[in-house]
């Protein structure tokens, strides 16, 4: 397989230049060449596998250069009940990614988050870490990793790649804007592979300094900077692979729609989802819940693509999802445009000199229906309530990210098809929001009783490119 960057002015790579890579050289993102189509009778084949075969055979056709069965033995050791081992029901964790029906055969909810860190980012980061220690052990190379995070990626990133000999991690995340569990996942591991960057402004800063610093072609060259983000394709082809687990455990019939509800913020999750369902994956639909951060839920919406300033995006209760600058709608917008890097990159253009990009009445709008795409947005009172309602009624905790898709998903009145929402955290993440829907603390595993009691390491520094390269350059 070929990558191609959606401005269309970096150089084609194969997969395991593009793994190391992360943003292409012209500020685009990598994508594949064409999406392997799946028939139905594959299909049929698939839904019999376990999740690690599963991956195995949808990522050989994305990982074509990686001999394949190093690459089935790196998936087959990543995807085991060892790594995922929190699920609701114990009994279930052999499946990885199970399905708990709220309503049976109607509406269910898909367990992504039962791997170390507790939110559905393990399901790629942690085949990731594996990744990056097989090619750059192949090829005598070491990377130092420059992320941004909203709460979730960077716990994900920094368990997948502690103590990993050949990689160092240097994590932004915005001071003052995860939950304290969240903070704690991160600021106590004392690995000295890993550096915390607590960073003075929102997501949307964090991600705009990475992306700088990797524009940088002589700063990313001479420090091997590398993307854990969704940035980086491998993210999104390991994403792929739990819509179809999903699919097979909620369809009635291999062929029959089932659609899924996906909260959504840096826009990596229903991409992967987009991605499935042009890969010939049943999805009926792809229902896109927003918090109360809208932007992708005005453009699916109005057609206008208005990224918003860090002063307008605001601090919620499911704070993973403050963002107001979608990376990865960058790579939807590509399909969209019928693949036309040129007209992708006057799009982009209207967003640098005019802040926005109005779709509507263009060619453009008129094939979104095809992509099946519903959108919606929930506040701080809908999630509680749905969190509320959801113990009541069935007895499941669920976190407020999931909440969000729960309360989108029910509002956008689908009664043909199986919804099936991504349960993106689990609720222990998020103790004070879960408190005030249903009145107690939700459980959290064992092991990690006294988090928030470690101590913490951590470096606060203002939103700054030029300070960000400094710490990188004396640390890497
Ligand atoms: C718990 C949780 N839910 C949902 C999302 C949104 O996913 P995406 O950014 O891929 O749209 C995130 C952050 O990515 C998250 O951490
Ligand atoms: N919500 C994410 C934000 C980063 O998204 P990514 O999928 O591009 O890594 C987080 O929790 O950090």
């Amino acid at each position: 397989m070929e990558y191609l960057s959606t401005r269309g002015q970096a150089p084609v790579l194969k997969f395991s230049d593009i793994l190391l890579e992360g943003l292409a050289a012209d500020g685009g993102l990598y994508v594949p060449a064409h999406y392997p189509h799946i028939p139905l009778e594959e299909l049929e084949r698939l839904s019999r596998l376990p999740y690690g075969e599963l991956a195995w055979e949808l990522l050989r056709r994305y990982l074509d250069d990686i001999a394949e069965d190093d690459l089935a033995r790196l998936v087959v050791r990543t995807y085991t009940a060892t790594r995922y081992p929190f699920a609701r029901h114990p009994a279930r964790a052999a499946r990885i990614t199970p399905l708990t029906w709220l309503e049976e055969g109607r509406f269910g909810l898909l367990e992504l988050s039962n791997g170390p860190t507790l939110a559905f980012k393990d399901m790629a980061l942690q085949l990731l870490g594996e990744l990056f220690e097989y090619v750059l052990e192949r090829r005598d190379e070491r990377l130092n990793i420059l992320g941004a995070t909203s709460g979730d990626t960077g716990s994900a990133a920094e368990y997948a790649m502690r103590g990993r000999e050949r990689v160092q991690v240097f994590m932004l995340s915005p001071a003052g804007r995860m939950s304290p569990f969240q903070r704690a996942q991160m600021y106590s591991l004392q690995e000295p592979n890993i550096h915390n960057l607590a960073v003075e402004g929102t997501f949307d800063d964090a991600q705009d300094i990475v992306k700088a610093v990797s524009q940088d072609a002589e700063f990313k060259r001479r420090h091997r900077i590398g993307a854990v983000n969704s940035i980086n394709w491998a993210r999104i082809a390991a994403q792929v692979v739990y819509y179809f687990a999903g699919y097979f455990q909620s369809a009635e019939r291999v062929g029959e729609p089932v659609a899924f509800a996906v909260p959504s913020g840096n826009f990596g999750n229903i991409l992967a989802g987009h991605i499935a369902r042009q890969m010939g994956l049943p999805i009926g639909c792809l229902i896109l819940a927003t918090n109360e951060n809208d932007v992708l839920d005005e453009f699916f919406r109005t057609g206008v693509y208005r990224p918003r300033a860090s002063s307008e995006t605001f601090a919620t209760s499911s704070p993973s999802m403050d963002i107001s600058k979608a990376s990865n709608f960058e790579r939807f917008v590509f399909d969209l445009v019928g693949r036309d890097a040129e007209a992708l990159r006057r799009l982009w253009q209207a967003l640098e000199t005019q802040g926005y990009f109005d779709l509507k009445g263009t060619p453009y709008w008129a094939r979104l229906p095809e992509f099946g795409f519903v959108s919606g947005r929930s506040t701080h009172a809908d999630r509680l309530a749905t969190i509320r309602d959801v113990w009541t009624r069935h007895g499941v905790l669920i976190d407020p990210h999931t909440a969000d898709a729960v309360t989108v998903a029910r509002c956008a009145g689908i009664e043909d098809t199986p919804v099936v929402v991504l349960e993106t955290a689990q609720a222990a993440k998020f103790a004070e929001t879960l408190r005030e829907a249903v009145g107690f603390e939700p459980p959290r595993p064992a092991e990690l009783a006294d988090l928030e009691q470690r101590p913490q390491r951590v470096t606060r520094l203002p939103a700054d490119v030029q300070q960000v390269k400094d710490y990188v350059a004396a640390h890497a």
